[in-house]
């Protein structure tokens, strides 16, 4: 009999479907992907799973008992339903032990017993094969560590199901490993999964079944062993898609960006360290350079000083043969340089502001008119244009973009930079949680981007897109550059070595 059974399930909001008939089945001790283009419903149905929202019909039934519509988050934690959501649920100042059993803390003549509470937390944490100090604040801890702090927690509310939604999109390749291996943890302990993620390669690793919906609708639903990673492509989009290559590029002789010997320490509040280190590349008008490298090798930090987000110690910046000492993110822009950072939440996105107004907003100086009105035509045409180029899923340009799915939003901050039509445009990471149709669309438009005569940079800790998109590839490791290499003549194991060792792999020995 299966855990989980969601039938028929939908929910409206004003002008949109978000789901129109959506069904899942989820069985015991089972890695479950949820699989669908942005937009296609699947947060709106993992809230519905988890309480957070009601739906306006179907059926639900968890562990042989119906579920009903309107149980809260907690009723549906008590039944066994936990949640891990991207932004994490936990108290920042409050110890590892505290938020694994915050609210449900052991007493001991009425007052909390602090010695079992750690004793029961270490437990929990040496079942999943975890090291972490029970008695650490959760801020200190990274990413990666605070989300194993909430699948312990889950474990001390004796979770039957737990649902992913983008586990791994923040995280590095080792993380992912651990986090791989936990999740297989926890299916030997019979305990279900559903793992949402737009990375096919992950769910042909550990997943066992899946179900795809496409426009608020369930599709098709199966073994993963059964299907080939092209075959959900097709599910899920409806057609092929290919990854395409950057054409070959009409690079002009003199450089846009110049950077020299740029160097910067990380402040006493950072992570310790240099954060880069005698910096230098060029960046060419129609040329796109990839930065690869690990997290936290430095590619950030330098996008942060080219943007004036951070001040750089030495070095030199020159644009367009003049140079720049940036101090803001105000003076890059209007210099011409524009960045689309990684963290769309922190930067940028006024979520009940219109898409309208979210597109235009850094670009109201060449949409406004003589008197300082906004020319509002302009700007629906606009976000016309980039609709289309983009294939942004919305009702309307007038809806707020905190109502549009996380990968349209994104899609929308990446519009709102092209539409600038800076000289130098970067982009970090600039299809996390963009499903795999969408992502050749954003490629298509940083090629047209260079073809007009930008010169761009992508960061991306995804090779394959780092390969597939650059003329160049530059490689970071701890604050410094490893190497450069024509992309034509890159390969993953070179790259790979250049960012873990810092050397090329030796050639075999004839
Ligand atoms: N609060 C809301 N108000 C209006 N529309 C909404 C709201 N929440 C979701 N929608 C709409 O419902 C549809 C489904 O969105 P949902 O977030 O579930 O997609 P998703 O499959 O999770 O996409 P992604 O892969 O981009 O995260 C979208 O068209 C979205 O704009």
């Amino acid at each position: 009999m299966a855990l989980l059974e969601a039938q028929d399930i939908t929910k409206r909001f004003p002008g949109v479907v978000a789901l129109g008939g959506a069904s899942l089945r989820v069985e015991p001790g089972e890695v479950h992907a949820l699989l669908g283009e942005n937009g296609a419903g699947k947060s709106t149905l993992l809230k519905i799973l988890s309480g957070a929202q009601g739906s306006d019909g179907g059926h639900l039934t968890f562990d042989a008992k119906p579920l009903r519509p309107d149980d809260t988050p907690s009723q549906r934690q008590k039944a066994g339903i936990v949640t891990i959501y991207q932004e994490f649920n936990l108290q920042p100042f409050l110890s590892v032990a505290e938020n694994l059993y915050l609210g449900r803390e052991p007493l001991r003549f009425g007052l909390i017993d602090h010695r079992q509470m750690r004793a029961d937390a270490r437990r929990i944490l040496d079942d999943l094969g975890l090291s972490l100090d029970p008695d650490l604040e959760v801020s200190r801890l990274n990413v990666a560590d605070q989300q194993m702090v909430e699948i312990a927690r889950a474990m001390t509310l004796q979770a039957k199901l737990i649902i992913m939604d983008e586990p791994t999109a923040a995280l590095s390749p080792r993380e992912v490993d651990i986090l791989h291996r936990i999740v297989g943890t926890l299916k030997a302990r019979g305990i279900a999964v559903i793992y949402v993620t737009h990375r096919l390669k992950e769910v042909k690793a550990i997943c066992d079944a899946y179900t795809v919906l496409r426009d608020g609708r369930f599709v098709a639903s199966g073994q993963v062993s059964d299907v080939s990673i092209d075959d959900m492509v097709r599910l899920m989009i409806g057609r092929d898609v290919a990854f395409l290559k950057r054409p070959p590029r009409q690079v002009a002789p003199t450089p846009v960006l110049r950077i020299d010997g740029v160097s910067r320490r990380r402040g006493a509040h950072e992570a310790r360290g240099t954060s880069l280190d005698n910096i230098s590349f060029e960046v060419h008008a129609g040329e796109i350079v990839g930065l690869a490298g690990l997290v936290g090798a430095g590619r950030t930090d330098l996008a942060r000083v080219l943007y004036g987000a951070d001040r750089k110690d030495s070095g030199r910046i020159h644009l367009c043969g003049r140079a720049l000492d940036i101090q803001s993110p105000a003076q890059a822009l209007s210099a011409g340089i524009a960045l689309v950072p990684e963290d769309r939440k922190q930067q940028g996105c006024f979520l009940d502001h219109s898409i309208r107004h979210n597109l235009s907003l850094s670009g109201l100086k060449s949409l406004s008119r003589p008197g300082g009105f906004v020319d509002e035509g302009a700007e629906r045409r606009l976000v016309e244009t980039f609709r289309q180029k983009l294939r942004i899923r919305m009702s309307s340009s007038e809806a707020a973009i905190g109502t549009l799915s996380g990968g349209n939003q994104q899609k929308v901050l990446l519009a709102r930079c092209m539409a600038l039509s800076p000289k130098v445009l970067i982009v970090d990471e600039p299809t996390r949680g963009i499903d795999v149709g969408a992502k050749a669309d954003v490629h298509q438009v940083l090629f047209d981007m260079a073809s007009e005569g930008m010169a761009v940079i992508v960061i991306s800790s995804e090779l394959p897109e780092v390969m597939a998109v650059s003329d160049r590839i530059i490689v970071f490791r701890e604050g410094r550059i490893t190497g450069t290499l024509e992309a034509a003549d890159a390969d993953e194991e070179t790259l790979m070595a250049l960012m873990a060792t810092g050397s090329a792999p030796q050639a075999p020995n004839p």
